[in-house]
């Protein structure tokens, strides 16, 4: 096993949750007796190397100040921005990359991710010495179209990305910092790096690893957070 030094662990938690519908963001729904994001923290922390959480929240969040984990020291708040790649930034903007050479992105709205899968990407990562993102292989014939097919994709090599994502803390940094500025679509860190040309490694996790996104995926997250290891 090669050596893992302390990651800093950013979670955007300050999105909306538009898709979903709801009274409230998803990250705050209740989800077997916890919030969503409360959750999530409770999987995050379960992984020794995970130190510091650097927590992007909406400078308006009503609800963060009424959970416990307010009062953790290991968790630092902080404003997130009008898109989720903002919100990174602002967070990475926070890290001393000295200190933590290595930082880690995790959606709040993936509760169920398994431990062992994060296990899994961060020795890859490490012992490989390249940043790269938990993924599976896409099941499902794959079509481009709107209401009506225009082609089957080609769906050899083709990955469903997911989070956590891993990358050393200045190389994702000045890669967001520079895409961002020159109005690059960004929806995850990897699409920074890769356009900064740098290489991201896919490891395979578990599909069970599923973002909360519309109303149907709430029940669904319970049912694996209840049956995943
Ligand atoms: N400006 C934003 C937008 C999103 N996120 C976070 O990024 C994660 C993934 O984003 P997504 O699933 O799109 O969440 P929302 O943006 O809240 O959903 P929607 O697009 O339906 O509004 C979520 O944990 C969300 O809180 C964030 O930190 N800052
Ligand atoms: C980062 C991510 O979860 C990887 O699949 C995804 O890109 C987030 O997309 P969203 O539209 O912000 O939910």
């Amino acid at each position: 096993m090669t050596a893992i030094p302390a990651i800093a662990t950013v979670i955007p938690a300050a999105g909306v949750g538009k898709r979903m519908q709801a009274d409230k963001p998803k990250q705050y729904l209740q989800l077997c007796g916890l919030t969503v994001l409360e959750q999530t923290l409770h999987r995050l922390k379960q992984v020794p190397a995970l130190q510091q959480f650097y927590l992007a929240l909406s400078p308006d969040d009503p609800y963060f100040p009424a959970l416990p984990l307010a009062n953790d020291p290991k968790i630092q708040r902080l404003n997130g921005g009008a898109e989720r790649a903002n919100s990174v930034l602002n967070a990475l903007l926070q890290i001393d990359a000295q200190q933590y050479p290595w930082v880690l992105v995790h959606d709040a709205a993936r509760p169920a991710v398994r431990v062992s899968d994060i296990e899994l990407l961060i020795q890859s990562c490490i012992q490989q010495g390249q940043g790269g993102i938990l993924a599976t292989p896409v099941r499902d014939t794959m079509k481009r179209g709107s209401d009506t097919v225009q082609h089957t994709v080609d769906r050899a090599g083709l990955w469903h990305a997911y989070t956590p994502q891993l990358f050393p803390t200045a190389q994702l940094k000045d890669a967001l910092q520079q895409a961002l500025a020159q109005g690059v679509a960004i929806t995850d860190e990897a699409s920074a790096m890769e356009w900064a040309g740098l290489p991201v490694l896919l490891v395979q996790g578990h599909a069970d690893n599923i973002k909360i996104t519309q109303a149907e995926d709430l029940a669904l997250a319970a049912f694996y957070l209840e049956h995943s290891v």
